[in-house]
């Protein structure tokens, strides 16, 4: 049984389907690029009824200090993800700046990135490890494609940690007894088209990581 991040979220009726099936991290996307993007204002209203206990993640690429000031002057974030190519020292100077815990995104292909979740473990409060996205996305995250699950078993690292990439409601059951994952985060696999999110899917999706 893993808990569950549903992430892209720009709908309020999914932010309630979501809480409502047991989600317990919801996931808002800052970065203009993406086609689940919100602004610092959608932001606030989505956040604004999410009940304790369920924390609002705010995922941002590479950001500056000013849209960070900006998304959390108007929007109650919990959490602050971090998606790009931020350093373990940027990701110190988000911690401080936000006063908020850090999650890094860690992208990996295959042995070779692994030392990275060490590398960052000691920064960041967080590990989201997810797929490494390929050469030339438009996206460096919720891609929809899953890693080689084989790699992390028996590993373990300085943080808490969240499974990503490519989850659905069909894989995940198997992906979490592979990795034991203690969470999943999920975007396009709860998607009937690029930011459309489902409220079936996202039903069945934790149903089947909760099962
Ligand atoms: O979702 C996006 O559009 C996005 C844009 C830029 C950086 C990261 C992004 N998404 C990350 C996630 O949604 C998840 O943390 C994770 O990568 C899972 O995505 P998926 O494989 O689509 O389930």
């Amino acid at each position: 049984m893993a808990e569950v991040k549903i992430c892209g979220l720009s709908e309020e009726r999914h932010v309630a389907a979501a809480v409502d099936a047991g989600a317990r991290f919801l996931g808002f996307v800052f970065f203009p690029r993406s086609p689940r993007a919100v602004t610092a204002t959608q932001a606030a209203a989505l956040t604004a009824e999410v009940p304790v206990g369920v924390a609002r993640v705010g995922l941002f690429v590479d950001p500056s200090d000013d849209l960070l000031r900006e998304v959390l002057d108007h929007a109650a974030l919990d959490v602050i993800q971090l998606h790009g190519y931020e350093s373990a020292a940027r990701v110190a100077e988000v911690k401080a700046l936000t006063g908020l815990p850090v999650m890094k995104a860690v992208g990996l292909s295959g042995p070779a990135d692994l030392p990275q979740l060490m590398d960052y473990g000691v920064a960041a409060d967080m590990l989201l490890v997810d797929a490494k996205p390929p050469a030339g996305a438009d996206l460096p995250g919720g891609n929809g494609l899953a890693f080689d699950w084989r790699l992390l078993v028996g590993r373990h690292w300085l943080r808490p940690w969240m499974l990503a990439g490519g989850l659905t409601p069909d894989n995940v059951a198997e992906a979490v007894r592979l990795t034991g994952a203690p969470v999943v985060d999920v975007s396009s696999g709860v998607e009937r088209a690029p930011g459309v999110k489902d409220v079936a899917l996202i039903r069945a999706f934790v149903e089947a990581a909760r099962s």
